[in-house]
């Protein structure tokens, strides 16, 4: 049997431990904005980022065990103090962990892209996660999405335009291949190397105000 190894770093939670939201504050220190990466991997945007941004509280969020213990080694090795590497699945976590309308940004990059049609079902941003996702958004919060399938950016950007509390803020363009100052991460320049595009998506979430009537 495939054994997980275990990750003493300081900057790790296990999702097993979180039963309800802990007190970010605490955690932190502070009470800085929140932002989320649902897939971070091995870590290597969210370093950046968290680096880049001292002034976020920055979760990397992954189910992948060895990918949580590299992105704590290299948090570790920047001496990263505003960066939390959890171990869950997204949807339980954030609906166990997250408060409503506390997140600041959300980052999701080359999710796993299910490309088969009878497998589109299984993808992690489908028709139902705005309406899932804008219930834990500030108004205002950015969601940058990122995918090297053709199919599965065209489909994101689509799903967002047509939600109501949504503004594309990419326009007049639905989505773009370069996205200046935006980190690349370990599958972008895998794909980008094999000389594929990368699509990139960034909306940001309106005031409650600005929803359509039911
Ligand atoms: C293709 S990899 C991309 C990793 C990284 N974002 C990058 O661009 O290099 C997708 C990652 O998302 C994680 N993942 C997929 N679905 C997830 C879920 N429901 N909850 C947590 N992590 C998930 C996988 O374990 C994997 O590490």
């Amino acid at each position: 049997m495939h054994q997980m190894i275990p990750i003493a770093s300081p900057l790790f939670l296990s999702g097993s431990h979180l039963e309800g939201p802990p007190s970010w504050q605490q955690l932190f220190g502070n009470d800085n904005p929140l932002v989320l990466e649902i897939g971070c991997g091995v870590g290597d945007f969210a370093v950046q980022m968290a680096e880049r941004n001292p002034q976020w509280n920055y979760l990397a969020l992954d189910f992948y065990n060895k990918g949580c213990l590299k992105t704590c080694n290299r948090a570790e090795r920047l001496g990263l103090n505003n960066i939390r590497v959890i171990r869950d699945e997204a949807r339980s976590f954030v609906q166990r962990c997250i408060a409503p309308a506390s997140l600041r940004a959300l980052f999701i990059n080359c999710p796993d892209p299910w490309p088969k049609r009878r497998q589109r079902k299984r993808r992690l941003v489908n028709d139902a996660f705005p309406d899932f996702i804008n219930a834990y958004l500030q108004p205002g919060a950015d969601f940058f999405f990122a995918t090297d399938f053709d199919d599965y950016g065209i489909d994101v950007a689509r799903i967002l335009a047509d939600h109501p509390q949504f503004e594309n803020m990419l326009t007049p363009d639905p989505w773009r291949h370069d996205l200046d100052g935006y980190p690349r991460s370990k599958y972008m320049r895998k794909f980008m190397a094999e000389g594929k595009q990368i699509y990139f998506v960034h909306y940001r979430a309106l005031p409650a105000e600005r929803k359509e009537p039911a």
